[in-house]
């Protein structure tokens, strides 16, 4: 499998981010709920060091309750704290606020002792694309704003976007790049749509998931399908989806690549239920 991970183009991204870190008090790290490990960016820790930092797990409708909760308290440690959000419906803007206040409470009070009056606390929004980040920034704008920052020769002077006296968000998110050298992550990722179809073979994607629902969720799987037994063999299951959903082809059998278009579908729109694909250890 060869995957290209644009080493240039994440240079350049790189150098922005640090450039409008310099401006911000606090990091917002969009991670998909469903995939908190594999929609982590591998180099943010390196670039962000030690500022304060939010970890808000996106798509919270699209993720097993439990498991995110899950994950909302094994993320979280002294200098971080963890939230999730459902952005398209959530109005979070409390929720967000207070959080940001918790993770900066102790500078703010160093500030006031100081006799210093603090001044509204500054953000930044970052993640891997398709996380949310201009979905998150829109809602809390109330307008269409944020573009993505991965646009070469697109420079525009930054803009703050108010939520109230207490924090202001930078409009222009930060863009990682995931890193998917472990083929695992790359299935995650195209699982949750999170990368083109043409970056890995669908077939990959969807046996790789079969194997997984199998595993972990087969009552999912034969209940969507229709089917008494699972056959261990992911080609063998995969054929049996295809008989139970009739894609057969003139001469009676199954239409594999059909199937699998129509697995890898309903999937992403979740006909299968909230898939957490990553759970905590
Ligand atoms: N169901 C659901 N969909 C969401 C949520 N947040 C974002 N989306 C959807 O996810 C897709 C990607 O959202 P964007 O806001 O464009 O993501 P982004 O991180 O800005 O992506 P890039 O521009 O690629 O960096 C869009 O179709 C959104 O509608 C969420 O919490 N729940």
């Amino acid at each position: 499998m060869t995957i290209q991970w644009f080493p240039g183009h994440m240079t350049k991204a790189k150098r922005e981010m640090q450039e409008n870190l310099k401006l911000v008090d606090l990091v917002i790290e969009l991670r998909d709920c469903r995939i908190p490990l594999s929609s982590k960016n591998p180099m943010l820790d390196e670039i962000i060091q030690t500022k304060p930092r939010l970890i808000v797990l996106s798509k919270k409708d699209k993720g097993e309750a439990e498991i995110t909760q899950q994950w909302i308290e094994k993320l979280k440690d002294d200098t971080t704290l963890v939230i999730a959000a459902d952005l398209l419906h959530d109005s979070f803007v409390p929720k967000l606020t207070q959080a940001c206040k918790e993770v900066m409470k102790e500078k703010i009070e160093r500030m006031i002792r100081r006799g210093i009056r603090p001044r509204a606390i500054r953000a930044m929004v970052v993640g891997v694309p398709n996380v949310g980040k201009s979905t998150m920034i829109n809602r809390l704008a109330g307008k269409k704003i944020a573009q993505t920052a991965d646009r070469p020769g697109v420079t525009r002077s930054l803009q703050w976007v108010k939520l109230n006296k207490d924090v202001e968000l930078l409009d222009t998110p930060g863009v990682l790049w995931p890193k998917f050298e472990d083929p695992t992550v790359g299935f995650h990722l195209a699982l949750t749509g999170a990368i083109r179809d043409e970056i890995l073979p669908k077939e990959e994607v969807v046996v790789y998931a079969l194997k997984w629902l199998s595993d972990n969720e087969p009552q999912r799987l034969k209940e969507r399908y229709a089917l008494q037994n699972l056959a261990a063999d992911p080609y063998a299951l995969l054929t049996q989806i295809a008989v139970a959903r009739k894609h057969l082809n003139k001469q009676g059998e199954a239409d594999l690549t059909r199937t699998i278009d129509m697995v890898i579908n309903e999937i992403r729109n979740d006909k299968l239920g909230p898939i957490s694909w990553e759970r905590p250890a």
